[in-house]
Parts: C-alpha cells; sequence; structure tokens
C-alpha cells in the first residue's frame, strides 16, 4: 500500500498549523507570534541591559532586566519604548528577559551620536513634551542649541516648552523675544520658588528633559521628583541614585506623568532632519507654502517664496514669525558647536 506514513511529514508541516486550540494563530519555527509576551515600558538603558517596567498582577509594578532579542536586528530599544518581554519577566534578582517587540513609536528624539558620526539615532521614544532647560544667566544661553532642540522636537512629533532657569539672577525678557514669533511656550523659574507654573504642564504627560551643563537641570528634577537623587553642582552622578547609567531615566512624578531625564544629552546634532519636516510643525505657514513654486526651500533667498508675501501682507508679528521659522530650518543644516 502506497501513500504517508504518519512518519512521513512534510518540511511544510513543521512550520505550519500544529493541532491546538481552535482558532489559535498558525505557529511557524521561523516567526514566533509572541502572543503570550509580556508587555512593559523601558524606563533606563545602560550598555545593553534594559530596565523595564511591567505590570504585576497586585495593581503595582516591578522592574524587569531585559536584553534585546537577536531576532530584532538592529533595531535599538531606548527609553520610553513600549516593549514585550518573554523569558523571566519576575524582576527576580540576576533574572533575565528578552524583549522580542518594539512597538511602534508615537514620538522620537533624534541626534546625532557626536560631531565625528553624523548619523542621527533615536535617543528617546514615546515623549509628548520637549522641556529645554535653559539658565537665563550662568551660563549664557546657548541659542544654536535652543534652536536645534526646537527643531528636534517639531520634527520628532513633541511639543516644546522652554524652560529659563535661575529666574533670581535676571530677566528672561530678551530670551523670551527671541522665540515669541514661534508661540513656544516658556516658563521662568528659579531654585527658591514654587514651580506652581511648572507642575500642571508636566502632570499626566510623558515629558523629557535636555539641558546643558550647569543650567540647573539636575536641580529642577531633584525638586521635581523628590526620591530621583539626581546629584547636582557638578558632583559625579555615578553612583547616586537607583539608575546610575548615563543613558535617559524615566522617573514618576508624584502626581502623575513621568519626567525622562538625559543626564548625557547635552548637545543636538542635526543631520538626517529634513526643512520640511520643520515646515510640518507650523499649520499656517505649512498652509501658504503650498503656494510656492516647485522646489522651494522657504529661505530668504527663494525669489517667490510665497512666505514673503505673506508677511509683507499681513501684521508685523507675521515677520517675526516668518524670521524665526528661518532661523529654524538654517539650524537644520547648521554644523553644531558643541
Ligand atoms: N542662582 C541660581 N543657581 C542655581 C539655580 N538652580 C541651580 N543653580 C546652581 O547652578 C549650578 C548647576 O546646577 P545643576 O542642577 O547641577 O545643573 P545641571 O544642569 O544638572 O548641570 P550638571 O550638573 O553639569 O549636569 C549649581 O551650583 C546650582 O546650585 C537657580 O535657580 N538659581
Ligand atoms: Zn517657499
Amino acid at each position: 500500500m502506497s501513500g504517508r506514513t504518519f512518519d512521513s511529514r512534510s518540511d511544510e508541516d513543521d512550520v505550519r498549523v500544529r493541532p491546538g486550540r481552535r482558532g489559535s494563530r498558525p505557529r511557524t519555527r521561523t516567526r514566533p507570534s509572541h502572543d503570550d509576551a509580556v508587555p512593559g515600558l523601558v524606563v533606563g538603558v545602560d550598555r545593553g541591559r534594559m530596565t523595564v517596567r511591567v505590570e504585576d498582577p497586585g495593581g503595582g509594578h516591578v522592574e524587569v532586566t531585559a536584553m534585546r532579542a537577536r531576532e530584532l536586528g538592529k533595531h535599538g530599544v531606548v527609553t520610553g519604548d513600549r516593549v514585550r518581554l518573554v523569558g523571566d519577566t519576575s524582576g527576580r534578582t540576576d533574572t533575565l528577559a528578552r524583549i522580542v517587540v518594539i512597538e511602534p513609536r508615537a514620538t522620537t528624539l533624534r541626534r546625532t551620536a557626536d560631531d565625528t558620526d553624523p548619523t542621527e539615532r533615536v535617543v528617546v521614544a514615546n515623549a509628548e513634551q520637549l522641556v529645554v532647560v535653559t539658565a537665563i544667566t550662568d551660563p549664557e544661553p546657548h541659542v544654536g542649541f535652543l534652536d536645534r532642540c526646537l527643531v528636534a522636537a517639531f520634527s520628532g512629533g513633541l511639543t516644546p516648552l522652554l524652560c529659563l532657569t535661575k529666574a533670581d539672577l535676571g530677566s528672561p525678557d530678551e530670551l523670551l523675544a527671541r522665540y515669541a514669533g514661534l508661540e513656544v511656550e516658556a516658563i521662568a523659574v528659579s531654585r527658591d520658588t514654587d514651580l506652581d507654573e511648572l507642575q500642571p504642564r508636566l502632570d499626566g504627560r510623558i515629558s523629557v528633559f535636555v539641558g546643558q551643563s550647569g543650567v540647573g537641570k539636575s536641580t529642577l528634577v531633584n525638586r521635581l521628583v523628590p526620591d530621583a537623587y539626581r546629584a547636582t553642582g557638578g558632583v559625579s552622578k555615578v553612583g547616586k541614585g537607583r539608575h546610575t547609567s548615563s543613558s535617559a531615566v524615566l522617573l514618576d512624578l508624584p502626581g502623575g506623568g513621568m519626567v525622562i531625564d538625559t543626564p548625557g544629552i547635552r548637545s543636538f546634532g542635526l543631520a538626517d532632519t529634513d526643512p520640511a519636516d520643520v515646515l510640518a510643525a507650523f499649520d499656517d505657514l505649512a498652509a501658504v507654502a503650498r503656494d510656492c513654486p516647485p522646489l522651494c526651500a522657504h529661505t530668504a533667498e527663494d525669489p517667490d517664496c510665497a512666505l514673503d508675501d505673506w508677511a509683507a501682507e499681513g501684521p508685523p508679528a507675521r515677520g517675526e514669525r516668518l524670521a524665526s521659522f528661518r532661523r529654524l530650518v538654517a539650524a537644520v543644516t547648521q554644523t553644531p558647536n558643541w
């Protein structure tokens, strides 16, 4: 009698549906479905080890140490990523889980690694707001840095918020005037006054804080998140606090919401960002720019840029807004002065 015996399954049978629960998805050897992988939020990354927050059945959460599974290929995992884990997700000491899925990112904060590597990399995922911390004085504001931060926010889908520190040392008016045309929200704070204006803007949202050295960012984060233990005043941060890596760390605000502090991220080099990404963040200008000639780069040198007519025909505020927009577009192509 010819025909197949029970032992003569084809290779295909091996990778197709195994008999099992009705309605279950086909399981294949090559592409595991990860239906049973556990969801988590990456709260810190340190030399290839991720700290991932996973809900526990009791309504709290545990922090699980995890590595990236090889199947993710080149896809990096960053703080703020929503991921799925397999393996030991108990969070017990000396256990290690594997990250098998990185969920699509709602926003991305990108920058170049340093002045020798011109590739933009994602440094934080899924933050809603970019809080750009700058001192009114001591150190003097670095406007190129601020402009590039704003571009990074606009092009990555984050809402920027300027936080001007050391308000006890000077007036914020000059800085504020510079950003008036952009309609970017700004708040002045100082170490000795309350944070009543800032706090409601952070509640319930994920905000990533960036700032150059000495601006008072650690002082501020410590006040917002009392158990953050960020080192201040130039003291080394290594060994202080729960997370000791130099990468971005996610911290819970007592009133709800989260802060992502970025101790190792003090500059923003942009390389792959396109001026069109900046334009997309300015609804009013983008609508006008539809009348521009093809290939118009919307700079002051483009002779028929529709934005020039729009500014000339309206109140002076339009001119300020256009000038600010063009400054940001120029910042995209600037070589950063770190
Ligand atoms: N006058 C004044 N000084 C402040 C204020 N906030 C912070 N400082 C001082 O500014 C210095 C820098 O503060 P940090 O909080 O360490 O600044 P940082 O931005 O974290 O800088 P790094 O520690 O280099 O990362 C410290 O000497 C602080 O005491 C403020 O509101 N007013
Ligand atoms: Zn144009």
